[in-house]
C-alpha cells in the first residue's frame, strides 16, 4: 500500500481520495480552504461538493503542503487547469524526494495552448519527476462517490507508469484501463468539455436529441481533426477519454459544462452562469485554446468558432445554431466511423 497525497479538495479529489482510501492507500487530501479541511476531518464530509456522500474514515485532510506530500511517491494533482501552475510551483518549494505525478485535471491553457501534463512538466523541476501520468475518462464524481460503476485510462508515455497507476486505482467499481497517447488522452477530456456547452446550449433553446446527436458526432470529428493536427493516435477518440467521455458529458445532469450552457441557451450571459455554478466550468476556458490552436495548425472547427462567439463575443446562441445550419453544403467526409473500425483490437 501507497502513502498518496491528493491536491484539490473539490468534487473530483474528492471522489478520487475516495476510490484510494477504499483500495487501502493512506489518503491525504490537501486543500486550501481550512473550513472544508476541518469538515473532511472531523464530519468526514464534504457537503459542498459532494452532498449526502460519507467520506472513509481513514480519509486525512490538510491545508498545509508539506505535511500532505510528507513520504508521499504518489502525487495526484486535480485542481482546475487555471491553479495548475500555481499549484505546481507551491508544490515544487515543498518536494523533497522524486516523485510520480498523476493529473486528471481536464482542460488546456489558453494563449500558450498548452497540456495540463506539459505545464507540470515545465513548473516541476526535473530532478524531482520520476513521471507523469495521466487519469481521465468518462467519470462524474458524484457517481464515483456512490461507487457506481465507471472506467478511465491511465496514460503515460512509459507503459509501466500507467500500470502503476492502473493498479493503484483498480477496484470492484472502478476499472483503470491503459493507454500510451497522453495527446489523444488529454486532447479527449479537455475538448469534449466544449462540446457539452454546445450540448447544454441546444438543449437549453429548446432543441431536442437530434440536435444533441449531431453536436455530439460533428464535435468529435473536429476534436479528431485538431488531435491528429497535435501528433494524437486518432484510434484513442474512439475510446473511453474520447468518445466515452463525449457520450457522459454531454448527456449528464452533473455535468457543470452541460448545465452552464444549458443556462446561457435559456438566455443568461455568461457571467450570471458562472456566479451560479460555484464549480469550475473548464469548457470556458478550452473554448479560447481550441479556438486559438485551431487557427495557429489551421484546422477547421465550426462547432468551436460558433461557441466562441457565443461565448466571448456575445453571440446571439440561436444565431451560432443557425450559422452552423447553413454552413456551406458538405460530404461527411473525415468521421469517426473511420476509427472506430480500428478499436476492436
Ligand atoms: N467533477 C468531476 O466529475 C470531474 C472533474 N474533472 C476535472 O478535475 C478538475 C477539478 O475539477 P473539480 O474537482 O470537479 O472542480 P471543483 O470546482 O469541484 O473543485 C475545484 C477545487 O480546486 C480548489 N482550488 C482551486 N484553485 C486552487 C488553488 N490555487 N490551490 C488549491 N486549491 C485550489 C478549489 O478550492 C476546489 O476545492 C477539472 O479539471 C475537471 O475538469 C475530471 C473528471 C471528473
Ligand atoms: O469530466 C467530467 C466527466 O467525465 C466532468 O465533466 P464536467 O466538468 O462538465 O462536470
Amino acid at each position: 500500500m501507497e502513502k498518496i497525497a491528493v491536491l484539490g479538495a473539490g468534487s473530483w479529489g474528492t471522489a478520487l481520495a475516495m476510490v484510494l482510501s477504499d483500495n487501502g492507500h493512506t489518503v491525504t487530501l490537501w486543500g486550501n480552504k481550512s473550513e472544508q479541511i476541518n469538515e473532511i476531518n472531523e464530519q468526514h464530509t464534504n457537503k459542498r461538493y459532494l452532498p449526502e456522500i460519507n467520506l472513509p474514515q481513514n480519509l486525512k485532510a490538510s491545508v498545509n503542503l508539506k505535511e500532505a506530500i510528507n513520504g508521499a511517491n504518489y502525487i495526484l494533482l486535480v485542481v482546475p487547469t487555471k491553479a495548475i501552475r500555481e499549484v505546481c510551483q507551491q508544490l515544487n518549494n515543498e518536494l523533497t524526494n522524486e516523485v510520480t505525478i498523476i493529473h486528471a485535471s481536464k482542460g488546456i491553457e489558453p494563449d500558450t495552448s498548452k497540456r495540463v501534463s506539459e505545464m507540470i512538466s515545465e513548473e516541476i523541476d526535473s530532478k524531482f519527476l520520476k513521471s507523469v501520468v495521466v487519469l481521465s475518462g468518462p467519470s462524474h464524481a458524484e457517481e464515483v462517490a456512490l461507487r457506481h460503476p465507471t472506467t478511465v485510462t491511465s496514460a503515460s508515455k512509459n507503459m509501466e507508469d500507467a500500470e502503476v497507476v492502473q493498479e493503484l486505482f483498480s477496484n470492484g467499481y472502478f476499472r483503470v484501463y491503459t493507454n500510451e497517447d497522453v495527446i489523444g488522452v488529454e486532447i479527449g477530456g479537455a475538448l469534449k468539455n466544449i462540446i457539452a456547452l454546445a450540448a447544454g446550449i441546444t438543449d437549453g433553446l429548446g432543441y431536442g436529441d437530434n440536435a444533441k446527436a449531431a453536436l455530439m458526432t460533428r464535435g468529435l470529428a473536429e476534436i479528431i481533426r485538431l488531435g491528429k493536427a497535435m501528433g494524437a493516435n486518432t484510434q484513442t477518440f474512439a475510446g473511453l477519454t474520447g468518445m466515452g467521455d463525449l457520450i457522459v458529458t454531454c448527456t449528464s445532469v452533473h455535468s457543470r459544462n452541460w448545465r452552464a450552457g444549458n443556462l446561457l441557451g435559456k438566455g443568461k450571459s455568461l457571467d450570471e452562469v458562472l456566479d451560479n455554478m460555484g464549480m469550475v466550468v473548464e469548457g470556458v476556458r478550452t473554448t479560447k485554446a481550441a479556438y486559438q490552436l485551431a487557427k495557429q495548425v489551421n484546422v477547421e472547427m465550426p462547432i468551436v468558432n460558433e461557441l466562441h462567439a457565443v461565448l466571448f463575443e456575445n453571440k446571439n446562441p440561436k444565431l451560432a445554431v443557425d450559422a452552423l445550419m447553413s454552413r456551406v453544403k458538405k460530404h461527411e467526409g473525415e468521421s469517426t466511423s473511420n476509427y472506430i473500425s480500428d478499436l476492436a483490437e
